[in-house]
């Protein structure tokens, strides 16, 4: 285990250069938080291991010093492979080139790449991932507006240059609040691109804020591009829902550039424009963006396969939709059972005697500081920052209905009920699921796992909507890479074991996290929470994601083992199976689960 307590949690984007500096600055400190870009790329799918610079500025700022030498009659040198060439060229079908060399950006990942390259200047987290099986079927999503991101060229034998291509494009869509601003002239840019069609982007070429803009830079790269047919790579970026000033960017997989030409832009300067085609047969980016914005506002009534609008019937804040892509004249609802927002936790566990750990002393109304008894509960350390989890433990202390503090005080963080739109849909092959509506950050509390607290005794072998925690024998507690970063918590042991055996079936009454189906490859993790309620330790269950989930991907937690068939295997080595056969399509799927 690692000694330092170092946490890095990714948040959604960030663009400035100030941003950047303050990554620097709270990186070198053991304890703090680290803050990176919410991306969504998928090694599992692009069977890569991407890594990606800190901020999107950082990235075009380093890609433009290290291929632009302005002074010169606009030749560009030799390249360096950036780290977005990593990216998924098997899924994509792009032949990479024999002779790649490892250049500034790519320091960030250099065991897959180069080990001889030099450390990184920023640590850097790495690249977040997403559900495998999703994509497969509904991959991720982007639209238009737009900001050059890179070139790059493979020529590393100080040959002559060949002309540039174009790897990578960074288009940003304007959240429709500030659709028309104009960014400044470090951060990506603003303009008003046009796309017709998800399958089509006009991308408005790089500079010229005030005056014309010049074929150089990235300019003259994709018009190389467009003369060579290259492939360019784009990143569709949006404004983030939760959160105005900041960004969620997505890889929307490859284009061409069919066409360019020159048009008196909004400023009344000339501008380039070039038209990109998105190649056919990739699994759809954008696309599931934007079909979830608008599902997720819950006003379209003609939606394709949509049996009720609200299956918690008003129970929950947020309605939840009940869908039937698969077939749309199928309308049979789910086994029957009744939906029930939240567990009544009192009723859970009976403690005689019980102390209580209310932290009525505490004179911090949001409960951030290590005298709160409730933060002292947890080893002195919040385990949320800005309400994320940035540490899986045994057990995650919350304040508690003694506690003097309020509601959104940052220590009751699963008390607060849905707040993730998302929607119970029919699977190709695991009946119902549950899928998220919006992106979900890494960390960010989905909801409850509601359901009858049983006992050892009156537990029905064929109750498939049972959770129990003691199918999880080789559980790591203290360490969800994707989570905290490379570095567990020392304060948490990894030996530890929950107190209680935990039995609770959804069966007859639940909420939306009985649909959740297992995967080998989880986004979604349990994670015990204990906070007094009636004068009682109250103990549940909260589901968080564990990577960051673009919209339109089905949560999935691993439902563990119980480890009870055992067989030898060719190796002669035990391999346990569980009760029923694994259909989530994982390239890590052991087969079985339960
Ligand atoms: C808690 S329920 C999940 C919701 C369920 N799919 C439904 O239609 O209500 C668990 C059951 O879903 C199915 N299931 C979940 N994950 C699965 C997987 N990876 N492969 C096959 N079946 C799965 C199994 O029938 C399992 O017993």
């Amino acid at each position: 285990m690692s000694p330092t307590k170092t946490k890095w949690l990714r948040s959604w984007s960030v663009e400035s250069d100030d941003d950047i500096n303050h990554i620097e600055n709270i990186s070198s400190s053991p304890t703090s938080l680290m803050v990176s870009p919410f991306r969504f790329f998928d090694d599992e799918i692009y069977n890569t291991k991407p890594y990606l610079p800190s901020t999107v500025s950082s990235f075009q700022t380093i890609i433009d010093e290290a291929i632009i030498d302005e002074t010169s009659t606009e030749t560009f040198y030799p390249l360096i492979v950036s780290p977005l060439q990593t990216l998924d060229d098997k899924a994509y079908n792009i032949t990479s080139p024999s002779t790649l060399e490892v250049g500034p950006l790519q320091t960030v990942d250099d065991e897959n790449h180069n080990p001889k390259t030099p450390s990184p200047t920023l640590d850097v987290p790495p690249l977040p991932t997403i559900d495998g099986e999703t994509h497969k079927t509904e991959p991720p999503l982007p639209t238009p507006e737009i900001t050059l991101l890179q070139t790059v060229d493979n020529n590393i034998n100080n040959t002559p240059p060949p002309p540039l291509m174009v790897s990578s494009l960074l288009a940003i869509v304007p959240y429709e609040a500030n659709k028309d601003s104009i960014a400044s002239d470090d951060g990506p840019r603003h303009y008003n691109d046009e796309t017709q069609d998800l399958q089509t982007l006009i991308y408005t070429g790089h500079g010229g804020q005030a005056t014309d803009q010049k074929l150089g830079r990235g300019n003259l790269a994709l018009e190389a591009s467009k003369l060579k047919g290259n492939e360019v790579r784009v990143i569709r970026g949006e404004g983030d829902p939760r959160n105005k000033n900041k960004k969620i960017y997505i890889y929307d997989g490859l284009y061409i550039v069919s066409d360019s030409w020159t048009a008196k832009g909004k400023s009344g300067f000339e501008e380039f424009k070039f038209k990109l085609l998105r190649k056919p047969g990739q699994p759809a980016g954008y696309a599931n963006w934007k079909s979830s914005k608008i599902w997720s506002k819950g006003t379209d009534n003609s939606r394709k396969g949509l049996i009720l609008k609200d299956l918690s019937y008003g129970a929950e804040n947020l309605p939840i939709p009940l869908v039937n892509e698969i077939d749309e004249n199928d309308k049979e609802m789910p086994q029957d059972f009744s939906y029930v927002k939240s567990s009544a936790c009192s009723s859970m566990m009976i403690v005689q005697n019980y102390q209580s750990t209310a932290c009525i002393n505490c004179q911090v109304q949001l409960c951030e500081d290590s005298k709160c008894i409730c933060v002292q509960r947890n080893g002195g350390e919040l385990p949320y920052l800005n309400r994320i989890l940035v540490c899986r433990k045994p057990m995650v202390y919350e304040c508690g209905d003694a506690c003097p503090c309020p509601p959104d005080c940052h220590n009751r963080v699963t008390q607060t009920g849905l707040k993730i739109r998302v929607e119970v849909f029919k699977t190709e092959k695991c009946g119902w699921g549950l899928r998220s509506l919006e992106p979900i950050r890494a960390g960010t509390f989905i909801c409850e796992l509601v359901g009858m607290a049983k006992r050892i005794h009156g537990v029905d072998e064929d109750d498939e909507y049972m959770f129990d925690s003691s199918r999880y024998n080789q559980f790591k507690w203290n360490y969800e890479p994707e989570l905290v970063g490379e570095n567990c918590w020392d304060q948490v042991s990894e030996a530890y074991k929950l107190r209680w055996r935990m039995l609770v079936s959804s069966k007859e009454y639940g909420n939306v996290s009985r649909f959740m189906n297992h995967s080998c490859s989880p986004n979604v993790m349990w994670q015990p929470i204990e906070f007094e309620d009636s004068r009682q330790p109250c103990v549940r269950i909260a589901f968080f994601a564990m990577k960051h989930i673009p919209p339109l991907t089905e949560l999935r937690f691993d439902y563990g083992m119980s480890c009870k068939t055992e067989e030898v295997g060719e190796d002669g080595k035990t391999i346990f199976k569980g009760k029923k056969i694994c259909h989530c399509g994982s390239f890590k799927c052991q087969g079985s689960f339960g």
